[in-house]
């Protein structure tokens, strides 16, 4: 099947990047929220960091013109109706999720293949909650989408080879590079990812270190571009969250237990950079550790 056209559910931060570089590659986006203010703001985003590219000399303004227009915005499911993919990128939910793909199903074309964004939740769950299965996969972008060079493809139990090859046709046209993961709980990334963004919550929590000292050791000492504090702030605190609770109930092993500090956080509303204070305070004209 050739995939012309792509709707976009969440128009958070990852469903914005995904519209950004679907766009400049040349699909049709239908970007979808349940809040304008989301929509707008994601527009506004796109076209902030389009017009950087620009800027850099790495695109042409009619190739930003261009890619702009492909770009429509609704808050009505049923408009994704006519894509012929769908990814979902709304809050790490599964109730959200799997309300989201009840609420779809009814309006897509019987060959409009469906796919998740999520971080870690189980593809071959999410499928058997839907009328295709077989045409159901993980679609796992990463932040920031027009800078991240991997995508993850993970297979649910039923997906078939025609849905994966039209996927991967998709990331070859993007550009990036495509992963294959099994269906297992945070599948590459964040089974590796994650742990270590827990742990250092935890040398917070136990005071081996403070922010600033946990980030800089990390950065400076193992070359990483962001330290571990700052990368969750840019995740957002509380799908990091949610990614530690996937991993330790679906893998039942203690060492994959949150950190209740983190919990505290998320239980504070401070979500990091989305909400302008995490494990720093972003409110400020320079980042201040909170901690
Ligand atoms: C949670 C999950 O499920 C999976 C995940 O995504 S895990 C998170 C994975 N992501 C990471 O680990 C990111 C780690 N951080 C980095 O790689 C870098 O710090 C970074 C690329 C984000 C920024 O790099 P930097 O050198 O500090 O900043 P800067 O020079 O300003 O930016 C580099 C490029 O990123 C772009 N950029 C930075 N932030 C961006 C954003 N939020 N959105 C879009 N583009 C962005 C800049 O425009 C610039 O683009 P060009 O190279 O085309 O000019
Ligand atoms: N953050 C990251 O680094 C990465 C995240 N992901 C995954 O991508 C997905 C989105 O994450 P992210 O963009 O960071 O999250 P955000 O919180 O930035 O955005 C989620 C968006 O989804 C919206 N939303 C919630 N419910 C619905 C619904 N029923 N229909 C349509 N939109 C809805 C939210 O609206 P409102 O704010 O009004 O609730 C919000 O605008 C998650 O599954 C996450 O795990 C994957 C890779 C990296």
């Amino acid at each position: 099947m050739t995939i012309k056209s792509i709707g976009v559910i969440g128009a958070g931060q990852m469903g914005n990047g995904i519209a950004h570089v679907m766009a400049l590659a040349g699909y049709d986006v239908m970007l979808n929220d349940i809040s304008q203010d989301a929509l707008d703001a994601a527009i506004a985003g796109i076209d902030g960091n389009m017009g950087r590219q620009v800027g850099r000399g790495k695109i042409t303004e009619a190739d930003m013109q261009t890619a702009m227009k492909r770009i429509e915005t609704t808050l009505s499911l049923p408009d994704l109706g006519r894509t012929d993919l769908v990814i979902e990128a709304a809050t790490e939910r599964e109730s959200v999720k799997k309300a989201i793909f009840a609420d779809l199903q009814p309006h897509l074309k019987p060959e409009t293949i469906l796919t998740s964004n999520t971080s870690s939740i189980s593809i071959t769950r999410l499928a058997s909650r839907t009328d295709r299965p077989e045409r159901f996969m993980g679609f796992h972008f990463m932040n920031p989408v027009p800078i991240m060079q991997l995508v993850e493809l993970i297979r649910g139990i039923a997906t078939d080879e025609p849905t994966y090859t039209a996927c991967r046709e998709v990331v070859d046209r993007l550009g990036k590079t495509a992963a294959s993961a099994e269906d297992f709980p945070g599948f590459i990334v964040n089974r590796i990812l994650m742990p270590m963004i827990n742990e250092a919550v935890y040398t917070l929590y136990e005071g081996v270190g403070n922010v600033k000292s946990i980030d800089e050791s990390m950065k400076l000492g193992a070359n990483h571009p962001m330290g571990p504090l700052e990368l969750a702030d840019f995740i957002g605190l509380d799908t990091c969250l949610a990614i530690m609770n996937v991993l330790h109930d679906g893998l039942a092993d203690t060492k994959y237990r949150p950190c209740p500090l983190l919990t505290k956080y998320v239980e504070a509303g401070w979500l990091g950079r989305k909400t302008n204070r995490g494990f720093y305070d972003y409110r400020g004209d320079e980042p201040v550790p909170t901690r």
